[in-house]
């Protein structure tokens, strides 16, 4: 829709505009969400929180569920049901959970009995869910892939899902504007992971903070829309709140004869392609950040650290502290080396790998695995390695997969070949490392801990880890498989190695009932307490709370595994060096935190949760995260920018001293244990109004239930296509039946009453 004053405007602009229910003046603005993903990990409170207030799921046709993170990836063939098959108790409580309340609030449901299952983020483009111009939301950061189709896609926390799953809506704010340009062309063995991997090292993990990126240029241009997902999906990896890319018709293209896309050719498929042609950046619009990038600088990249900015070309060296001007690098460069057992100065090439994991949301694509079953067909796995794994992103790819013959490719030689899920990219199932084995992987996260306790994550391509796997060691995808650029003779070759281009009534639930103002949370005024000083950069949520605790239906209990990995030893004795098992730090209220950017990472709303539980309401640092952030005020918490460097040592100093530490919200300012100010802060005025109140903001947004309404209305006239697709009750594999919402009416072609056959 084109704004009032016609100002040039981004793309990320122009999306967010189209979906603003009601903007206040303070800009927190109520934005209607036209897609939710729901997975069993983030979901369990928000479903309890429903319940509780007698709430519905306002929009079960604009809501597709899925188990993707808890799941075995072991086969299927015996498969019954998912209270037989999955074996851990906790895993299998949260999935059967999602299963109940699917059917108690009468959703879409993609269970492990169904071909469609597979990692959220791959199945909701695979199934045309995901749409050009669209709102996507999922309990889960790297909801950011599905920005490749230009819609606006980012993670949330749980309070955030029970909201969406209640209103249809989300409260946010406007992001900043940055554009990531990539042009010129890409050498010969390059693909669109490492683009991603090497455009992280240059903005760092922190880059995006408080931006959505708009990643533009020939070269992403010339991306398939698989290689584009690769991109968006590791944008929160630097940072941003969101990546996205312009529509254009290589995604039309994708999108044709996906289930829940509009019928190809039909008058609906024109008139949505034709508003999807004009979802692109204007001429003049401005960016905040502009980074312009040429494709011929960039060469097989990896990680050789622990935060996936710690990344280098394949023909590089271990770099050494030194390197690195700033003290908090060294000191995390120093701990990296030590934690990934490397030394400074080693070639790349020379380190070997133990494992190797072909799989997750960035990487578990039909194309990815073509890559990689390029590179190992007719090969074998080295001796070395241990384990070898491809791990499909979901049930369709698999058997996609299978009719090509990738996976005789890939067993006959040595890997193994499993069903779809999460798997090792994050080890909520048994897919782990051991302690200090080392892993060549296609995921997006190398934290400490991060694919089981110790191990050690090297972050790459698919066809970087297929080498990997057969050279034994970290290798270069160029010297063993792909013909050198300048002996290139047919780019097609290439192209098939690397992942270059190629109703009118909506069925809502609107009574939702229980509505009303909220005030459950308890209010936030004035905080006095010792606070506890943590001298760190880039703590990411796997480190505030790892994945092994995530496994809870409950919000509670969690403050025994806060910082679980720095507070214990392995064998589970108190660390006494971390200061949280320190004498007064046991009772902190407040953490302060001397390094940018806390809680990076993973939209898990359990990293508040677990320092709630512990005692601390309150986070003092230069910079958060933005889904942490977010997810603390959801929880009656105050995270407070201090980035102002005297005033953070003042406060941090007080905090090494010992000395009780006062955050005044009403007043806005920061004390020491006399009353003295040490500094003022910005809150915005809408989250300070619901903090002081402790009011709960689905209670609020429900109030505006005749907004949201009048918005649906306009939105069936406008984008038809968004409204209550043709979901079908069905089951395969003998799977447990879970009935799906019936939809009154299709958005296709003249059958109506009934959903299509897909
Ligand atoms: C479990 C979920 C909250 C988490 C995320 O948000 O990213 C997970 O998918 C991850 O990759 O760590
Ligand atoms: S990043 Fe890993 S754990 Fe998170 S959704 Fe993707 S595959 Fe699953």
């Amino acid at each position: 829709m084109p704004s009032a004053d016609s100002k040039p405007r981004t793309l990320y602009d122009k999306v967010f505009d189209h979906h603003i229910v009601n903007e206040q003046e303070d800009g927190t603005c109520l934005l209607y969400i036209d897609r939710h993903l729901v997975h069993e990990v983030t979901s369990p409170q928000a479903f309890e929180g429903l319940k509780n207030a007698s709430r519905k799921v306002r929009r079960p046709d604009c809501t597709l569920v899925t188990v993707d993170h808890n799941i075995p990836t072991s086969s299927r063939k015996n498969f019954k049901n998912a209270e037989e098959f999955i074996k851990e108790n906790d895993s299998r409580l949260q999935c059967t959970t999602l299963e109940e309340n699917v059917k108690d609030f009468g959703l879409t449901y993609f269970g492990m009995g169904d071909k469609r299952q597979g990692i959220v983020h791959i199945i909701g483009p695979e199934q045309g869910f995901t749409l050009p111009g669209t709102t996507v939301v999922c309990g889960d950061s790297h909801t950011s892939t599905h920005g490749a189709f230009g819609s606006l896609a980012f993670g949330i926390g749980t309070s955030e899902v029970e909201h969406v799953l209640a209103t249809q809506t989300l409260l946010t704010r406007r992001s900043k504007n940055m554009r990531i340009q990539v042009d010129g062309e890409l050498p010969a063995g390059v693909t669109s992971k490492d683009v991603v991997l090497h455009i992280i090292g240059v903005i760092g993990t922190a880059g995006g903070t408080g931006a959505v990126i708009e990643f533009c240029g020939s070269v992403i241009r010339g991306l398939s829309m698989e290689a584009r997902m690769s991109m968006c999906n590791m944008s929160i990896e630097g940072g941003a709140r969101a990546g996205m890319i312009a529509p254009d018709e290589i995604t039309f293209e994708y999108l044709k004869g996906r289930p829940l896309a509009p019928k190809y050719g039909s008058a609906e498929w024109n008139k949505a392609t034709n508003f999807w042609s004009t979802l692109k950046s204007d001429p003049d619009a401005h960016f905040d950040e502009n980074i312009f990038l040429d494709g011929k600088d960039i060469i097989p990249t990896i990680s050789w650290g622990t935060s996936p900015q710690d990344v280098i070309p394949i023909n590089g060296v271990v770099p050494s502290p030194d390197d690195f001007q700033d003290e908090a690098r060294k000191l995390a460069c120093k701990r990296a080396l030590e934690y990934m057992g490397l030394v400074s100065g080693t070639p790349m090439k020379e380190i070997p790998v133990d494992k190797v994991f072909i799989g997750s949301c960035t990487n578990a694509r039909i194309e990815d695995l073509r890559a990689a079953a390029k590179v190992v067909k007719g090969r074998k796995v080295a001796d070395n390695i241990l384990r070898a794994m491809i791990v499909p992103g979901s049930g369709l790819v698999k058997e996609q997969a299978e009719a090509e013959g990738l996976d005789k490719i890939f067993t006959d030689s040595g890997f193994e070949w499993r069903e779809a899920g999460c798997s090792m990219c994050l080890g909520m199932n048994p897919d782990i490392l051991s302690p200090k084995e080392r892993c060549a992987s296609t995921s997006n996260r190398n934290f400490e801990g991060r694919q089981g306790a110790q191990g050690r994550t090297h972050l790459m391509s698919p066809a970087m880890a297929a080498t990997a796997a057969i050279v034994g060691k970290l290798a270069d995808v160029r010297e063993h498989f792909v013909p050198s650029p300048t002996l290139a003779k047919t780019e097609d070759e290439l192209d098939r190695v690397l992942d270059v281009p190629a109703d009118n009534e909506p069925h809502t639930n609107s009574s939702a009932g229980g509505g009303g103002k909220s005030t459950g949370l308890p209010k936030f005024n004035v905080l006095k307490g010792i606070a506890a000083p943590l001298d760190r950069s880039n703590v990411d949520t796997d480190a505030i709370i790892p994945k092994q605790f995530l496994k809870t239906i409950k919000r509670t209990g969690l403050g025994t595994a806060a910082f679980y990995e720095l507070r214990y030893h392995p064998d589970g004795t108190e660390n006494p060096d971390f200061v949280l098992n320190q004498g007064i730090y046991r009772n902190a209220k407040i953490l302060v935190v001397t390094g940018p950017n806390f809680g990076c990472g993973s939209s898990r709303e359990h990293a508040p949760w677990a320092l709630l539980d512990f005692g601390i309401k309150c986070i003092i640092a230069p910079s958060f995260a933005d889904i942490f952030f977010n997810n603390t005020f959801k929880n009656g918490m105050l995270p407070v920018v201090v980035d102002d460097e005297v005033a953070l040592k003042k406060i941090a100093d007080e905090a090494h001293a010992g000395r009780e530490v006062e955050v005044d919200l009403d007043n806005q300012e920061i004390k020491d244990a006399e009353g003295n100010k040490i500094v003022s802060f910005n809150v915005d005025s809408f989250r300070k109004h619901c903090l002081v109140n402790g009011l709960d903001d689905i209670g609020l947004t429900l109030e505006m239930e005749s907004k949201i309404r009048t918005f649906e209305a306009q939105r069936t006239l406008d984008t038809p296509w968004l409204d209550g697709s043709g979901y079908l009750r069905r089951g395969t594999r003998g799977a447990t039946r879970i009935e799906a919402a019936p939809v009154p009416k299709t958005n296709r072609g003249d059958v109506k009453n009934e959903p299509l056959e897909w």
